[in-house]
């Protein structure tokens, strides 16, 4: 009960020790620290919190209205409810090098076992639309370097994203991930690839960890695990998949509610209430409650 058995340091140190198996990592987004819950109960391998989830949850387009407190505090709340490794969206890092530092120790604090930092300019855009400018090398390399060293945690997974290749194309996407993992990122997360050899082409370039984006509506295919896994790729995230889905359950819910004056119809699409007393381990609390209200002073009582 109230979850996270494990603290963020051991999270961290099984994130790495997963990573290192080479095995790829599913991560899928949670919306909600609940849906964390969900994801860890269907034994996926790490979570993963969305900027363009806590944008569109706030009702907020996804273009850096956010602050790394309302950030921070919705990695805390899911980080919390989960024994499994978060990864979450720190955009463009909130500021300059000095704001970077002050970012990886907030997110750090929050719990996070990993964040991505990545070189668009502020205002930042979703990386499927057009439109998108980036920074140059330097002031990645900057953002990179100024987040690596402020990390007080070695475990803390600091990843650069580069969206870079639909700006200037898939060469220059090659050549900064080079350079970011010469920086000192611990993972590179390639924005925008257009099919499995551009994924290929950033493998063959670094040898650290590469995260690969399955987002609907994008500009990348949804490959399948296995696509994704032959070649090298090490973490994949569904980042607003869940929410999409969520959404639209909730919108063909209203519509029968408003056809039909009752939901009945879509109670079959429901999580029951049985299914979400399981998720929050209900029990648990009942026993909790009842152990404590049931101890009984006298038997503690020394009657010498
Ligand atoms: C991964 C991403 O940064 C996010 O915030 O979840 C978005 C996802 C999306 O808008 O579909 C992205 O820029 O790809
Ligand atoms: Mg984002």
């Amino acid at each position: 009960m109230l979850y996270a058995t494990q603290t963020p340091a051991e999270k961290r140190r099984l994130f790495r020790a997963s990573l290192a198996t080479g095995e790829l990592i599913q991560m899928p987004g949670a919306f909600n620290p609940l849906s964390a819950r969900l994801i860890e109960s269907k034994g996926f391998g790490g979570v993963y919190i969305s900027g363009a989830v806590l944008s569109a949850d706030l009702g907020l387009p996804d273009i850096g209205l956010t602050t790394l407190t309302e950030v921070a505090g919705r990695a805390a709340q899911i980080s919390r409810m989960t024994d499994l490794p978060t990864l979450v969206d720190a955009d463009t890092g909130f500021g300059e090098p000095m704001n970077l530092a002050r970012t990886v120790q907030t997110l750090e604090d929050a719990g996070v076992a990993g964040l991505h930092v990545e070189d668009q300019v502020n205002p930042k855009r979703c990386g499927h639309l057009d439109g998108k400018v980036v920074v140059d090398d330097d002031t990645m390399i900057k953002r990179i370097r100024s987040a690596v060293s402020a990390r007080r945690d070695p475990n803390l997974l600091i990843m650069a994203r580069t969206d870079i290749r639909s700006v200037d194309g898939l060469d220059a996407a090659v050549e900064r991930a080079k350079k970011l993992a010469d920086a000192g990122a611990d993972a590179i997360f390639p924005e925008a690839m257009k099919d499995l050899s551009e994924f290929a082409a950033i493998r063959a370039a670094v040898d650290i960890p590469v995260l690969a984006n399955m987002t609907e509506f994008g500009k990348s295919e949804l490959f399948t695990k296995q696509q994704l896994a032959d070649v090298g790729i090490n973490i994949v995230i569904y980042p607003v998949s869940f929410l999409r889905l969520a959404m639209g359950a909730a919108m063909r819910g209203l519509d029968a509610l408003l056809e039909t004056g009752t939901l009945q119809s879509v109670v079959p699409e429901m999580q029951t209430r049985a299914e979400l007393y399981e998720l929050l381990d209900y029990e648990a609390y009942s026993q909790f409650d009842s152990s404590i209200f049931n101890f009984s002073l006298d038997a503690h009582v020394r009657h010498d």
